[in-house]
Formats: structure tokens, C-alpha cells, sequence
């Protein structure tokens, strides 16, 4: 899996205000949609464009398209601050949502929402989630979309650990990963040091789901 890593000063700066634990859920969240605009723009930069014919008001010039618009797929709750901007960058693109919650004793994904289209192939699907931590939860979206047909995954996150790229690319799925950084690890509890700490929390607040 080829992982690209974001190094940009604008970047470092959204990425210092998430993981700062003084910033709260305004800030926190305005941070994601900022960096979630850097790493769409990123992720992007090899999609395939269709030429076509436009005229400016002085001659015709080349206008272009993306050639196959790409599915949105966030992983709620998380990856929900990270639609919006990813659709204000890519208009074209539709969304499919998957909701899953790690179980905070087992550190295994529950699955609690699959609203994705029948039939991926054919299709470049991107998957968002701000964090990819044991990469359990990635994995169990990415089978889902993969069992649909897709063969062209790409996923945006944040922050990853070495344990999740390792565990992604174990799986043997063909994906590539844009993040704004890989940090050391895991702590006792699969929670990514130094990281930001529960990304779902902090933009929407901590409760207790199942
Ligand atoms: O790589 P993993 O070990 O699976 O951990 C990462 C997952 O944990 C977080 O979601 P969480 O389960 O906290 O749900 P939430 O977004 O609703 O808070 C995060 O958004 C990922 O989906
Ligand atoms: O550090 C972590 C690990 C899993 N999920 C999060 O939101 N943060
Ligand atoms: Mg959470």
C-alpha cells in the first residue's frame, strides 16, 4: 500500500490545533475540514480528467473534467467532519456512509450502519476517517467495498500507527492512504500516542453508544 504523507506548514498547523487538548469541539472541527480540503487536494492529484470544448470570452480554449467522479464514503461518526469538505472539492462526487464503533474492551469494530451503492466496480471510492489506529475499523469499510466490486480504493485520514498501515497492508487489498502524519503507536487501550486522542468525541462529544 503506498502511503503518502502530507508535509506542509498549513497542514502542520490544522493538525497542531486537533491535537492540541485545549481546543475545543469548534475548533477541533473547523481544523478537520481545513486539513480534509489539503488532503482531498493531495489525494487527487493523479485522477484521470476528460478533455473538453469551452470558450473563454476572448477563444476556445481546453476545458477539463474529472473522468469518473469518486464516492465518498465516511466513517461515521468520525469521518462525518470530514464530508462536507470533501464534497465542496470534488461537487461531482456521491456518498455512501458506513457506521462502525470499536469496542473499547476488545478494540473490534462494531458495525452499525452499511448504506453503500449494490455495485462499486468500476467506481474510485474514497474513504475517509480521521484516524487509523489497530486499522480494524478501515479494513472491516474497506472488505465492504471491496465485497461490492470496487478495485480502486483510496483512503484520507489524519493520524495513523504503524500497527494499522501494517495490518491494511496485510490484508492485501489494493488501497493507497494520504495522512497529515504517522505517529509511534498505541498505548494499552489501541488509542494512537501522542495522536489527538477519541476524534468521534472530541467533534461531537463523548457518550456512550452500545
Ligand atoms: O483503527 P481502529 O483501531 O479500528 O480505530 C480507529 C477507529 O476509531 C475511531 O472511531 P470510533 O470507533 O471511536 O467511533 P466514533 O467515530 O463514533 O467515535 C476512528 O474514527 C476509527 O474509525
Ligand atoms: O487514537 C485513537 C484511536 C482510535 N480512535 C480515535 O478516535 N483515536
Ligand atoms: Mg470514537
Amino acid at each position: 500500500m503506498d502511503v503518502q504523507i502530507i508535509e506542509h506548514p498549513l497542514a502542520a498547523e490544522r493538525l497542531t490545533a486537533m491535537r492540541d487538548e485545549r481546543s475545543d469541539s469548534p475548533r477541533f472541527r473547523a481544523a478537520l475540514h481545513e486539513l480534509t480540503t489539503m488532503l482531498v487536494y493531495e489525494a487527487t492529484r493523479d485522477v484521470a480528467v476528460t478533455e473538453y470544448e469551452i470558450r473563454t470570452p476572448v477563444a476556445p480554449a481546453k476545458g477539463f473534467r474529472l473522468g469518473n467522479p469518486p464516492v465518498l464514503v465516511p466513517v461515521l461518526r468520525a469521518g462525518l467532519g470530514m464530508a462536507d469538505s470533501a464534497q465542496a472539492m470534488i461537487p461531482d462526487a456521491t456518498m455512501g456512509f458506513v457506521g462502525l464503533a470499536r469496542d473499547e474492551e476488545t478494540h473490534q469494530p462494531y458495525p452499525y450502519m452499511e448504506s453503500l451503492p449494490d455495485d462499486l466496480s468500476g467506481r474510485h471510492v474514497i474513504v475517509l476517517d480521521p484516524m487509523v489506529a489497530t486499522g480494524g475499523s478501515l479494513l472491516r469499510c474497506c472488505q465492504m467495498i471491496a465485497e461490492r466490486g470496487c478495485t480502486d480504493i483510496s483512503l484520507i485520514c489524519v493520524l495513523a500507527a504503524p500497527e494499522g498501515i501494517e495490518a491494511l497492508q496485510a490484508s492485501g487489498l489494493d488501497m493507497r492512504m494520504t495522512t497529515a502524519a504517522v505517529d509511534p503507536g498505541l498505548n494499552e487501550k489501541a488509542y494512537i500516542v501522542p495522536g489527538l486522542g477519541d476524534a468521534g468525541d472530541r467533534q461531537f462529544g463523548a457518550y456512550r453508544r452500545f
